[in-house]
């Protein structure tokens, strides 16, 4: 037997408690396997100091750009529905940081890693499982290839499992046309690993390239351009080439019965047939909202934008996924007045995917930015009411937020400390608003006009970067120094700002009379308990950040002294909140209703919250449900708990004292 003929390479069952090791041995062109229990001496849990000893740069992940950094990867693999894996293998392209370094690592996590070439023959190590961070791969690299600068790459084949977080796969029924399967992935934040092996941080920027084979005549589609598509006998074979560097979260694929609708020049909506012409209506301010984002920073660099309507159990409102935001089907609301979301996965395309948080702990650089420009880009298109309108309920939720956190949690600073902390567990809108609330702060300190110059020259110093928030802090104190600006800027707090636990400690104020408008008529219910109303003639002047603000009023107006049955029924009767089709008063209302113990809004809840996943309502939802029907909660979510993707289900079970 030759060198390449006695190529050994080792596959981890790492999802058995008992681990065994397979051997495949290169005879004749063929892999045998052979398999062992003794030849493996890690053990199956990353122990505490392990995880330091990995993670030892980004606290969420275990692989090392640091020595070896991964620049690109090429992806070629089966979409196979009958076992619902994909099977195939991937090119990892690194660069050695220095002459010492002697493994590449990279993260995964319930994969199921079959072998590891390279033209040296190197061994595959895979390190111990942690429940949240997944399985080290360690790729050693042989001494002649090592050495500064000199490239190192690795074909690493393997497959997912059905336990891949990243990954939900649909069967026919629980699409929209029944008929065919359907795939799709949420890798953000550090689900990645679950569908490639790579270096999962995104401290770490790659380019990629697919190919792709489906079963005819499903589509698949990537972040990425579609490059070819080919037929092979009952297969299609997709390829696809993402040459802008971004993060591994940012990796997206979809594979399902998709039709398409152009809905501007440089976008389509992509769905099931059945949907698309409904997502083609209600993201018609596609280019609009891209064009603002232009006028108010730089050019639009992704070459497209498309929007992919999904099922209903995807996790969240929108993903920014470049070239093809993924978005969920409780957008559709019949006359576009959930498009914010919309214009927020745009602003993405500058604030996470051209700058990007080099941690997860500082996760409000893409967010806060992105909330940001997301009120910009609305008030460019409509006008400063509803900037302020927007800033005032998105201020409601930080304050739900934290409320349930607690005001004490660590969770709720804008930049946590998450070692050992799985990031789902952390999400919340405190990156999102309290970030938000900073920047809104800044500007009033610089002025409008300033600040606006500001962004642009951010976003231009970081573009393809991803950084830290002493960065942005630096470049910010710098740059407005030389503007003759010290004075202004020295009141800012920002040790309080970055660290501090709650809400925040200076509040900017938000003012709309069309807030005040839909408060005051709240307010007026509860003082009159009802008494003078007879029609829906204020409530249906309002717009869809009234109806919001309405019913977050009551709710909080209501905490002490609770609402009559009778008051909430003359409520529903005139302004018809139960026959809603709009997932955001759904929402709330329903809120409201659990809380004034209301027991017959419980079946429509039970059909809410199982009939979509968008975590945003099934956690609040169930958590209320909780509260006043253990019984129906629990039971409603074991009954249904495969309908989510895993992301949402390990959330929920977690809410419902399921775990
Ligand atoms: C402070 C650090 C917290 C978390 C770290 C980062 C990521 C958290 C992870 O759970 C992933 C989040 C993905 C979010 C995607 C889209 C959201 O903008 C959707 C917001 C909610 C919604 O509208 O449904
Ligand atoms: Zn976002």
């Amino acid at each position: 037997m030759n060198k390449q003929a006695r190529q050994q390479q080792t596959s981890i069952n790492s999802s058995s408690s008992s681990s065994y090791i397979s051997y495949y041995i290169y005879n004749n062109n063929t892999f045998t396997t052979t398999t062992t229990s003794s030849r493996r001496s890690s053990p199956t849990t990353l122990s505490s100091d392990q995880y330091l000893r990995y993670s030892k740069m980004d606290p969420s992940s275990l692989s090392n750009p640091q020595d070896a950094k991964v620049n690109s990867l090429h992806l070629v693999l089966d979409v196979e529905f009958a076992t619902s894996r994909l099977v195939g293998y991937v090119d990892v392209r690194s660069v050695l940081q220095s002459d010492s370094v002697s493994t590449l690592i990279l993260d995964s996590n319930n994969l199921e890693i079959s072998k590891v070439t390279d033209l040296e023959n190197n061994p595959i190590n895979l390190g111990a499982v942690h429940s949240i961070f997944g399985t080290p791969v360690e790729i050693e690299i042989a001494e002649g290839q090592r050495g500064k600068n000199k490239e190192f790459n690795a074909r690493v084949y393997y497959n997912t499992t059905p336990s891949s977080v990243a990954l939900q796969w649909l069967k026919p029924e629980q699409t929209a046309g029944k008929k065919h399967p359907y795939l799709f992935s949420q890798c953000q934040a550090i689900h990645a690993r679950s569908l490639v092996p790579c270096q999962d941080s995104p401290s770490n920027k790659v380019t990629y390239s697919a190919q792709i084979t489906v079963d005819s005549p499903l589509t698949a589609l990537m972040s990425a351009l579609s490059t070819g598509k080919k037929e092979n006998g009952d297969k299609t074979v997709f390829t696809f080439e993402q040459d802008i560097v971004i993060p591994t979260y940012l990796i997206a694929i979809v594979v399902g019965n998709l039709d398409s609708r152009k809905i501007g020049p440089r976008s389509h909506v992509w769905s099931e047939p059945e949907t698309v012409a409904a997502g083609e209506f209600e993201f018609a301010n596609t280019e609009k909202f891209i064009a603002a984002g232009e006028s108010i920073l730089t050019p639009y660099i992704w070459k497209k934008y498309d929007v992919l309507l999904l099922p209903p159990s995807f996790p969240y409102g929108g993903m920014e996924n470049p070239m093809l935001t993924f978005v969920t089907p409780t957008l559709i609301a019949g006359d576009r007045s959930l498009e914010n979301v919309v214009a927020h996965e745009i602003a993405h395309s500058w604030c996470g995917n051209l700058v990007t948080n080099k941690y997860w702990s500082e996760f409000f650089l893409n967010e806060s930015f992105t909330v940001l420009l997301e009120r910009k880009i609305i008030e460019r298109l409509t006008n400063n009411e509803m900037f302020q309108f927007e800033s005032i309920n998105g201020f409601k939720h930080l304050q739900d937020d934290i409320d349930t956190f607690g005001h004490d949690n660590p969770l709720t600073a804008l930049r946590p400390n998450l070692d050992g902390i799985d990031p789902d567990d952390a999400f919340s809108s405190v990156p999102y608003e309290k970030g938000f609330n900073l920047l809104c702060y800044l500007e009033t300190l610089v002025g409008v006009k300033d600040f606006e110059a500001w962004l642009k020259a951010y976003i231009t110093k970081f573009a393809y970067q991803s950084i830290t928030a002493q960065q942005m802090k630096d470049f910010f104190v710098e740059y407005f120094e030389q503007l003759g600006k010290k004075d202004a800027i020295a009141v800012v707090d920002w040790e309080t700002w970055f660290n501090a636990p709650g809400l925040p400690h200076t509040c900017c104020k938000f003012e709309s009379k069309l807030a005040d408008t839909a408060k005051e008529l709240a307010k007026k219910w509860i003082s009159t308990k009802g008494e003078g109303f007879n029609n829906d003639s204020e409530f249906k002047q309002f717009n869809s950040a009234q109806i919001i603000l309405f019913l977050d009023t009551l709710i909080t107006e209501t905490e002490k002294e609770k609402l009559s049955v009778d008051v909430l029924e003359k409520i529903d009767n005139l302004y018809k909140l139960s026959e809603t089709k709009n997932s955001e008063y759904k929402n709330k209302w329903y809120t409201l209703c659990l809380r004034h113990g209301i027991q017959k809004i419980e079946p429509l809840v039970v059909k809410f919250v199982t009939s979509q996943g968008r975590m945003k309502f099934t956690r609040p939802l169930y958590r209320e449900l909780f509260k006043v029907n253990k019984d129906l909660a629990q039971s409603t979510f074991k009954t249904h708990r495969h309908f989510y993707h895993s992301i949402c289900s390990k959330m929920v079970a977690k809410d419902l004292a399921l775990e």
